[in-house]
C-alpha cells in the first residue's frame, strides 16, 4: 500500500526535528535522494554523468535549498551545472555549496525569461526547485513566463524536487503554469497531491525518498494498493462454495436504444467472479444479453434472490427507470449492497447506505452535488478532485468513486484510495460499463464474505468504515489493469477490457501464491 500525505501533514511531522536543530540534516538527505535519482535517470537511458548538463531552478525557500545542494553532489560527481534563482535570492548555504563546487549561477529578471529557457532546454536534466510545501498558490511574473517558454521547448528530463512547483501538495490542484515532470522526488513521503488529479498528471513517476521524519506521520490523507494488496484481498473460491455463495448479482442496465451497456456490464461481472448475474430488463434487450453471456439469467418478473446490484449503465425509458427505482428501494430496505452508475444516480435518495458505490464521472459528480445544493461545474470538479469526491462521500453517506485518469474513491468515513493503473486509451464508450459490471462482481461476492473482521479486508489493516470503499478500489484496479493488458499502448474497445479480465485475475491469483 502507498500512503500518501498533505504537504501539511509532512511539515508537522518535520517541526519537532526543525525544533531540535535538524533541518540542515532532514535538507541534505533530501538532497543526496534528489541527487541519486538524477543519477540513476541519467544512467537508466545509458548516460554517462560525467559532462552531462543540469539546471537547477532554485526557488528562494528550502525547496531551491534541496535543489542548490543536490545541483552541488552532482557538479563535484563531474555534471555540468547550472542554477536560474527564480526569486532573486536563495537559500544561502545552498548557494554557498553550489557556486563553492563550480556551478554557475543566472538571476532570472523581467527581461530574460526567454533567453534562460532557450539555455536551459537542451540540458540533460532540468531540476524543478522552485516551490514545494510552502507554496501559496502557484507562479507569477517571470517564473512562470520561464516555465511557459520551456515547457514550449520540451526539454529532455525534468525532475521535479518534493513536487512539481504549482501543484498544490494537500489537493493536486494545479496552479498552471506547470513544468511536467518525468519523474518526481518526494521527501519524508508522497504528497496527496501527487495521487490525485490534475496534479498526478504533472508528477510523472514519484519516488518517495525517507529523510528521517517518517515515525511521526499520521494517518495518510491517501492510499493506494498495490498489486500485492489487490491480490491479498481478492476472492479466491474455497472447495465448499457454489454459485449461490460466490455470490449473485442483479443488473438493471441497458435499454431500448442502448443495449451494448447492458451486455457489457452483464459479461464483465460473470468474467470478474460473480457465481450468477440476474439480468432485469426488456426482452429485445435480454436476448442481446443472453446471446452474448448464455450464463446470465433473464428475470422478466420478480426476480430470484441476489446478494447484491447494479444499477444504472445505459439506463434509458420510464419502463427501466421505475425498475431501477424499485430495486433502490428494495436494496435499501434489505441492507443488500448496490454499486450506481449513470442513469440510476439521478434515482438516489438523499442520504445512502455507506456500502452504496456511486460510480460517476465528473459531470455527473457535479449534479450528484447540485442536487445538494453545491453549485458546480465539471471543470471544478476536475480542477479539484480530491476535494469534491470527499465532499460527495460526506453529503450522500455513500462510497463515491470518480472516474479519471486517476481514480478517487472516497468513503464517507473520510478514507479515500487512488488507483492509477488505466491508460487513455481506456477513455472509451461502454469502458463506465464494464468497471460497473467488475464492481458489481466484487460487491456480489464480498457481501457474501468478505467484509468480516475475519476477512481478507480485515487482515490487511482496513478498518470497517473504509472496507467498501477498498473494495471499489480493488475494482478499479482491476479494470485499469485489464484496460492497459488490452491495450498493450495501442486503441482498444471495451469488449477488450472484458476479454482481459480473467487474465488479470489469474496473474493476481498467481501473484498471491508466489
Ligand atoms: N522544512 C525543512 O527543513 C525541510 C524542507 N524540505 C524542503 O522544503 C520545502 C518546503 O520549504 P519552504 O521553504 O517551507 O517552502 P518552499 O520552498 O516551498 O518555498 C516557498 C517560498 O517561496 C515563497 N512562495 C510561496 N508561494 C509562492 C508563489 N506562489 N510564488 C512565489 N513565491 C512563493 C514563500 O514565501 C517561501 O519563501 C519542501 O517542499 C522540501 O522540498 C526538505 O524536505 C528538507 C526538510
Ligand atoms: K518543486
Amino acid at each position: 500500500m502507498i500512503s500518501a500525505f498533505t504537504g501539511t501533514q509532512i511539515r508537522a511531522a518535520e517541526q519537532p526535528l526543525l525544533d531540535a536543530g535538524e533541518g540542515a540534516v532532514l535538507m541534505q538527505r533530501a538532497a543526496h535522494g534528489l541527487a541519486n535519482a538524477v543519477v540513476n535517470e541519467l544512467r537508466s537511458e545509458g548516460r554517462r554523468l560525467y559532462g552531462s548538463s543540469v539546471t537547477v531552478l532554485a526557488g528562494k525557500g528550502n525547496n531551491g535549498g534541496d535543489g542548490l545542494f543536490a545541483a552541488a553532489i552532482l557538479a563535484r560527481r563531474g555534471m555540468r551545472t547550472t542554477a536560474v534563482l527564480t526569486a532573486g535570492s536563495a537559500h544561502p548555504g545552498a548557494l554557498g555549496a553550489f557556486g563553492a563546487a563550480g556551478g554557475r549561477i543566472h538571476v532570472l529578471d523581467e527581461n530574460n525569461a526567454e533567453e534562460l529557457a532557450v539555455l536551459i532546454a537542451g540540458d540533460d536534466v532540468v531540476i524543478d526547485a522552485i516551490l514545494g510545501t510552502g507554496a501559496r498558490g502557484g507562479l507569477g511574473g517571470p517564473a512562470a513566463e520561464l516555465i511557459v517558454a520551456l515547457q514550449e521547448l520540451k526539454p529532455k528530463v525534468v525532475v521535479a524536487c518534493d513536487v512539481p512547483s504549482g501543484v498544490d501538495a494537500d489537493t493536486g490542484e494545479v496552479h498552471w503554469p506547470v513544468l511536467t515532470a518525468r519523474l518526481t522526488v518526494a521527501f519524508g513521503a508522497v504528497k496527496a497531491g501527487l495521487m490525485a488529479d490534475p496534479g498526478e498528471g504533472c508528477a510523472g513517476r514519484v519516488l518517495p525518498v525517507p529523510i528521517g521524519m517518517e515515525d511521526s506521520l499520521p494517518l495518510p490523507a491517501l492510499r493506494r494498493l498495490s498489486v500485492r494488496d489487490v491480490a491479498a484481498v481478492l476472492p479466491n473460491p474455497g472447495r465448499r462454495v457454489h454459485k449461490y455463495t460466490r455470490g449473485v448479482l442483479g443488473i438493471v442496465a441497458g435499454s431500448e436504444r442502448y443495449t451494448g451497456a447492458a451486455a457489457l456490464s452483464v459479461e464483465a461481472a460473470s468474467v470478474a467472479g460473480a457465481g450468477m448475474v440476474r439480468y432485469l430488463g426488456p426482452e429485445t434487450v435480454a436476448r442481446q444479453v443472453l446471446e452474448r453471456t448464455p450464463e446470465a439469467i433473464w428475470e422478466p418478473g420478480e426476480p430470484g434472490r441476489v446478494q447484491a446490484w447494479l444499477l444504472g449503465p445505459g439506463l434509458n425509458g420510464t419502463e427501466q427507470l421505475q425498475r431501477a427505482r424499485d430495486v433502490l428501494a428494495a436494496a435499501s430496505a434489505a441492507g443488500q449492497p448496490a454499486v450506481v452508475d449513470a442513469g440510476a444516480l439521478e434515482l438516489l435518495p438523499e442520504r445512502c447506505p455507506p456500502h452504496w458505490i456511486l460510480t460517476p464521472h465528473a459531470g455527473e459528480l457535479a449534479a450528484l452535488l447540485g442536487r445538494g445544493e453545491v453549485c458546480v461545474t465539471r471543470e471544478d470538479v476536475e480542477s479539484r478532485t480530491l476535494h469534491f469526491v470527499r465532499l460527495a462521500a460526506e453529503h450522500t453517506g455513500a462510497v463515491v468513486l470518480l472516474k479519471g485518469a486517476t481514480t478517487l474513491i472516497a468513503s464517507p468515513s473520510g478514507a479515500v484510495f487512488s488507483q492509477s493503473e488505466g491508460c487513455p486509451w481506456m477513455s472509451t464508450a461502454g469502458s463506465g460499463d464494464v468497471l460497473g459490471g467488475i464492481l458489481g462482481a466484487l460487491a456480489a461476492t464480498y457481501a457474501e464474505s468478505g467484509m468480516d473482521d475475519d476477512g481478507p479486508f480485515a487482515a490487511q489493516g482496513i478498518e470497517p468504515a473504509e472496507r467498501w470503499a477498498a473494495a471499489a478500489a480493488v475494482g478499479a484496479s482491476i479494470h485499469g489493469m485489464a484496460g492497459s493488458a488490452a491495450s498493450a499502448g495501442g486503441p482498444l474497445t471495451a469488449s477488450d477490457i472484458v476479454r482481459a479480465v480473467p487474465g488479470v485475475y489469474r496473474a493476481l491469483m498467481e501473484h498471491r501464491t508466489r
